[in-house]
């Protein structure tokens, strides 16, 4: 008699165990970010139980396959989710029943015999070991089916084994690992493993036309990105009104737009320190020109093309600037070096919708700097590209020049101006030297350089840093007075530069122009001086 009740005592033990067990963890699934044992436990209560779960067992139904449909959400979404969910525990509790024989709340030898608890207890080991490996598979509409291979019945004989003889703590202890479980979750991984590449094309299938493939230069681009190549087909075309414009690349016209054009602040003549002799020239030949061009026709017909050459940093890129700005004509700044690599392949198309864009912004200036690199002399090493680019260049100047209605104006930049071939100084008529600036432009640099600036200089030091400048451009004269102004930042104690106040940074001074002589030098040399002075006397404006 007592011998039964004992045994009575032991399955009710038992059958508490097991249920608390299940939903211990159930409940600490609710607290953890990962959702995936509770789904799969509701799944399972329902898959076993939805006939028993009477007035429930819509809103369960519900819930749960939200849950499964949506399982990769936030912890707090979860929990809060379950507010739909009438008291989930204690619905779990009452629902632990015997499959086989729809017995409710049923003793554990039962469950054993019947191999139903044990199935779930088992997919839950399952589960609660591969869980973050599987979370990702979860992304599905079909409920969780536990599946039992052979690895999970030898698990679940070891668990009975446990179970019965070393009693109900050691029964539930899940974390012992034995070489089948390995063996399995290896097995698992295989199957769940995958490459970058077949990840990338399960996500992507466009770009299983492109990769591994040979691309060319004009291809399209096809983004390794996920989802970005749909965007970039949703990217509209930019839209071409011009009719001018209709047989030109509508991705060039944008990119001449919005890269090419120089929408910077407009220069000022007197921005332009000295060279008053090529300032005249230009304003008379060109500028007032393309002002009124009513009265500059015939024999006063403006040059289309003008070379500005002399050595670098001399201010060459401002006055064509600065001519654009006079003229009120859109400025358009390429360098040609840049048609030459930047746009390799599509260095012809470029020239000609740069002209095809540039007369539609009538007036325009088209600045070429480094124009040596595109209108070299020939020779026996120049590359096909960069002579169809050069051929393209003269067909489409020659068309500017010729058009009595355009009024774009070419301005050509070099500091090679004797590499340039016969053909390109023929159509650049207007050849002007652009030298060093004399000590009156040095001292005029200075002082409009250092207008902005908290500074002590006299009208004397001004020109004392002039006279000590000579040989110097006005890129040099930049760098010097850029060097003399971090003095008083390099005055002021280390230790107050992140705190100091702006107006206790003292102003700059002849002395700190005296020692920044000493770093900046004169970046051009005689040697190459003489070389433009001579091209000057042989082909330049000769002023
Ligand atoms: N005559 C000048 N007057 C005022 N500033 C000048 C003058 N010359 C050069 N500079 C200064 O030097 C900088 C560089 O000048 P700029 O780019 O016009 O020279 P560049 O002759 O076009 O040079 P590169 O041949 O290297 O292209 C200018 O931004 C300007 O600050």
């Amino acid at each position: 008699m007592q011998d039964k009740q004992n045994l009575e005592d032991e399955k009710e033990n038992c059958l508490t165990l097991l249920n608390s067990s299940l939903l211990q963890q159930y409940k600490s699934s609710l607290q953890s970010s990962s959702n995936f044992i509770s789904i799969a436990v509701l799944n399972e209560v329902l898959d076993e139980n939805i006939d028993q779960l009477n007035k429930h067992s819509d809103s369960i139904l519900e819930t749960a396959n939200s849950l499964l449909k949506n399982h990769n959400y936030k912890n707090s979404t979860w929990r809060s989710s379950l507010s739909t969910f009438p008291d989930p525990v204690s619905i779990f509790e009452k629902t632990v029943s015997c499959k086989k024989c729809d017995k409710k709340n049923t003793d554990l030898k039962h469950l054993h015999k019947t191999k139903c608890s044990e199935k779930l207890k088992a997919y839950l080991q399952d589960l609660c070991n591969n869980s973050s490996s599987q979370e990702q598979e979860t992304k599905c509409d079909v409920k969780f089916k536990p599946k039992f291979n052979s690895f999970k019945q030898s698990k679940r004989e070891a668990h009975s084994v446990a179970e019965m003889g070393n009693g109900p703590e050691q029964n539930l202890d899940f974390t012992v690992i034995d070489e089948s479980e390995k063996a399995h979750k290896q097995q698992v991984a295989k199957i769940l493993f995958k490459t970058a590449k077949e990840t990338f094309l399960a996500s992507n299938p466009a770009a299983k036309r492109s990769l591994g493939a040979s691309r060319k230069a004009q291809a399209k681009f096809i983004s390794p990105m996920i989802g970005a190549q749909e965007k970039q087909d949703q990217v509209k075309e930019p839209e071409v009104t011009d009719e001018r414009l209709k047989h030109i690349d509508p991705k060039m016209i944008e990119m001449i737009e919005s890269e090419i054009i120089d929408k910077g602040t407009p220069i000022g003549w007197d921005d332009i320190a000295g060279l008053e002799m090529a300032k005249s020239v230009i304003q008379e030949a060109v500028v007032w020109p393309m002002l009124r061009p009513d009265i500059f026709t015939g024999l006063r017909r403006p040059p289309k093309g003008i070379l500005l050459f002399g050595p670098p940093g001399t201010g060459k890129t401002l006055i064509g600037k600065c001519v654009a700005a006079q003229c009120n004509a859109t400025f358009f700044s390429i360098s040609a070096s840049s048609l030459t690599s930047k746009w390799i392949g599509d260095g012809e198309k470029m020239v000609r919708a740069l002209f095809a864009v540039a007369r539609c912004h009538q007036p325009a200036v088209i600045f070429i700097d480094e124009i040596d690199s595109l209108l070299t002399q020939r020779n026996d090493t120049e590359h096909e590209a960069t002579r169809r680019i050069k051929t393209e260049f003269l067909v489409q100047f020659d068309g500017a020049a010729t058009g009595e209605e355009d009024r774009l104006l070419i301005v050509g930049a070099t500091n090679r101006p004797q590499e340039l071939d016969e053909a390109a100084r023929r159509r650049l008529v207007k050849r002007l030297y652009i030298p060093l600036p004399d000590a009156q432009a040095r001292k005029q640099i200075v002082f409009n350089l250092l207008k902005n600036e908290n500074n002590e200089l006299t009208s004397q030091d001004m020109s004392d840093v002039a006279h000590l400048t000579d040989g110097y451009s006005g890129a040099d004269m930049k760098s010097l007075c850029s060097e003399a102004a971090m003095g008083p930042i390099r005055a002021v104690p280390l230790s107050q530069i992140t705190t100091i106040d702006r107006d206790m940074v003292r102003p700059v001074n002849a002395q700190d122009f005296k020692a920044a002589l000493k770093r900046v030098r004169p970046s051009v040399s005689q040697d190459d001086l003489g070389q433009y002075i001579k091209w000057d006397r042989t082909y330049g404006q000769g002023f």
